[in-house]
């Protein structure tokens, strides 16, 4: 299956995903990029690992977990391609696995099960991206960060405000990964609309929950004919597609391999950023000002050497694309919130702590 999805990319479009290709189908030059993988033994960080080792733009590929990093590692340091593989098991083994790294990507944290939300995760996830976040402030400042771990929407929020108080904040290398949004909408419009789903871009915007994934329609390259209702039943689809596995997975888990798949696109093209070249688009949700009054939001950017090199907005949307930003903004505040606040109360409570250890000053009466 793997197979012929690659040979779509070169045969139909083979500059969509130039550092996508197996030994045989190599065309672009090998660049020594460090990709670093937290979270590397789970249903993502697996198929994930692999995309990644058939990567030519790395030479090396650190996979970290807090279990059975060591035989994943091994299994794909036999794959026949360049990147050196390397695991790490255990958190004394963090920021050895992160150190130097170009770009840390995370999926580590818990996933849904039927009847929950991903807000739900929150209590859980937001510890581990907090944690590890820190840890790739204090050993390669520099990285870029793409985080995959739910409930995105608050934890990107976490991230910045982790590397803030560390002053390593650069809100240009923090992306939350939203591409599955995108790879749905553009899979779901053309298996209606006859175009080859290689062919399409939809762009999706604002938050990852049903309330805010915003698909653009109005803007989808090749103009896209469906009929109003045929948008709304489109738009409901990709807002609850995550869902939609859920429950086909029974309480197995959430999507696995189409977020490797869409994590791998996301990272390629971080790393065609870094190796300079030039109009790599790629929608994330990051730190951002192109809306009134919010400070995290999914929209186009132009990545480069250092991350985002510019935000290219929301653009024009039509009355019922207005709508679903309108309906979405209150719930992206309030998950904003969540994360800032979550994170405040942390670290008042960890100083705080720390001053316990001193002797309390009582006035005298
Ligand atoms: N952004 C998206 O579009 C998107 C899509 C799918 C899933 N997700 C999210 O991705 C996350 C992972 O999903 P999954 O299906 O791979 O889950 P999983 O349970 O299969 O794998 C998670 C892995 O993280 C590891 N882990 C947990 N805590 C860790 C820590 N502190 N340090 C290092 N590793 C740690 C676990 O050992 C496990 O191997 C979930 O939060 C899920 O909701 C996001
Ligand atoms: O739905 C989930 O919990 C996982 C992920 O966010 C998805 O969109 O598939």
């Amino acid at each position: 299956m793997i197979i012929s999805a690659f040979t779509k990319f070169r045969t139909s479009k083979p500059t969509q995903i130039p550092g996508l290709c197996f030994r045989t189908f190599n065309t672009s030059p090998q660049n020594n990029f460090h990709v670093a993988v937290l979270g590397a033994s789970g249903g993502i960080g697996q198929p994930l690992g692999m995309l990644l080792k058939v990567n030519r733009l790395i030479s090396k590929l650190t996979l970290y977990d807090l279990q059975h990093t060591m035989g994943v590692a091994a299994d794909l340091s036999h794959i026949e391609t360049p990147a050196k593989v390397k695991g790490f098991v255990g958190k004394d083994k963090l920021c050895e696995a992160i150190e130097c790294a170009n770009i840390v990507v995370i999926p580590a944290g818990l996933p849904r099960k039927p009847g929950m939300t991903r807000d739900d995760l929150f209590n859980k996830n937001a510890s581990v991206v907090r944690d590890l976040v820190a840890c790739v402030a204090d050993t390669a400042p520099k990285a870029l960060i793409g985080i995959i771990t739910n409930p995105i929407n608050a934890v990107i929020p976490i991230a910045c405000e982790v590397l803030k108080k560390k002053c390593k904040l650069d809100p240009r290398r923090v992306f939350g990964i939203t591409t599955l949004d995108i790879v749905r909408a553009n899979t779901f419009v053309a298996s209606l609309s006859g175009v080859s789903p290689l062919e399409v871009n939809v762009p999706v915007i604002g938050g990852h929950s049903p309330e805010t994934i915003i698909p653009v329609f109005s803007r989808a390259t090749p103009g896209v004919k469906v009929s109003e209702d045929k948008v709304k039943t489109l738009t409901k689809r990709i807002k609850e597609a995550g869902t939609e596995v859920v429950k086909a997975k029974a309480g197995t888990g959430s999507a696995t391999l189409s977020m490797a798949y869409a994590a791998a696109r996301f990272t390629n093209s971080l790393l065609r950023g870094l190796a300079g070249e030039k109009n790599v688009v790629e929608s994330s949700y990051v730190q951002s000002d192109v809306v009134c009054d919010i400070s995290y939001f999914a929209t186009p950017l132009v990545l480069g050497k250092n991350g985002i090199e510019k935000n290219l907005g929301v653009g024009k949307l039509n009355k019922f694309e207005e709508d679903l930003v309108r309906k979405a903004l209150p719930v992206l505040k309030k998950n904003i919130a969540t994360g800032c606040k979550s994170e405040s109360r942390y670290w008042f409570r960890h100083t705080f702590n720390g001053l316990r250890c001193r002797k309390i000053y009582k006035f005298p009466s």
